[in-house]
């Protein structure tokens, strides 16, 4: 059975519709990329699944269980995790006691004074940091250091949690290429070991060819296509999309570059 199963999925904004008739399954220890040019849905689509937005239409499972109308805490609960454009960790604080936070916030712990905490989960900490190549960094302020290695943190802060369903948004937005393929492979490795399944989005077609299981490409509200790399790259439906018909998909391109011509070809229905 898939982990999260995606059904018929609509949203409207007044007369647009950000997401029209979307269906799409994420299975455990696969990375699925959500894709698709400037306004094709992607941001609304994942809002839907963590909760944020209350879909028009449709159903999202999680293990068999309806995540429509739960409250995003309730999703992190059922175990959606979550990571940011922005990486969303506590500078003031250590790179261990962020994450010490995320495993007090699972138990529920957080109403103990942070003083005698300083001690709580440290092992259990150490282990995630060790996981994404961190424990060396445990004592350092997350303001010192390197955008790659906040980023790392902030995926053991995911894994506090102990996510089933990891969903990044632009996970390597703003990072060098070797810093970009680091990380994806680092997400790989994770998903593999825990069985998690990661929905992701993600600008840089480099990124997405170089790491995704599979894709699936929205454009304005609508799946369009799904597959691996080479039915993605030779789908004349995305070729379309992205730069007009007859011209073989370019992984190296980005979208924002070829945001022009969607842009171009008309507003929503
Ligand atoms: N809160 C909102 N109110 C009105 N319209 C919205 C709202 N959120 C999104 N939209 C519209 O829905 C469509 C899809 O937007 P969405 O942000 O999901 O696209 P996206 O694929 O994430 O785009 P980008 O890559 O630029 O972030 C766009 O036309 C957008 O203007």
């Amino acid at each position: 059975m898939s982990l999260l199963r995606v059904s018929n999925l609509s949203m409207s904004f007044g007369g647009v519709k950000a997401v029209d008739d979307v269906s799409f399954d994420v299975n455990p220890g696969e990375l699925l990329a959500l894709i698709g040019p400037n306004g094709a849905g992607k941001s609304t689509c994942f809002n839907i699944v963590n909760g944020q937005l209350r879909p028009t239409r449709g159903s999202v499972m999680l293990d068999g269980h309806e995540l429509v109308g739960m409250r995003p805490r309730n999703i992190w609960r059922r175990g959606v995790g979550r990571t940011f454009q922005v990486a969303a960790t506590f500078n003031s604080m250590t790179v261990l006691e962020n994450v010490q936070m995320a495993l007090m916030s699972r138990e529920k712990r957080l109403y103990g004074l942070w003083k005698r905490a300083a001690s709580h989960f440290a092992d259990e900490s150490i282990a995630l940091l060790d996981q994404v190549g961190m424990a060396a960094h445990a004592q350092r302020a997350c303001s010192v250091l390197a955008y790659g290695d906040v980023k790392r943190v902030e995926m053991a802060v995911a894994l506090a949690n102990r996510p089933k369903l990891l969903l990044m948004d632009e996970p390597t937005a703003g990072m060098a290429p070797q810093e970009r393929n680091d990380l994806m492979a680092l997400t790989k490795r994770l998903a593999v070991e825990r069985n998690i399944g990661v929905l992701f989005t993600e600008h840089s077609m480099d990124v997405v060819f170089a790491s995704a299981d599979r894709m699936i490409v929205l454009a304005r509200g609508k799946l369009i296509a799904q597959g691996d790399a080479d039915t993605i790259r030779n789908d004349a439906n995305v070729q379309a999309v992205y730069f007009g018909t007859g011209k073989t998909f370019q992984p190296h391109a980005t979208l924002s570059s070829a945001s022009a011509s969607e842009n171009s070809a008309g507003s929503h229905e």
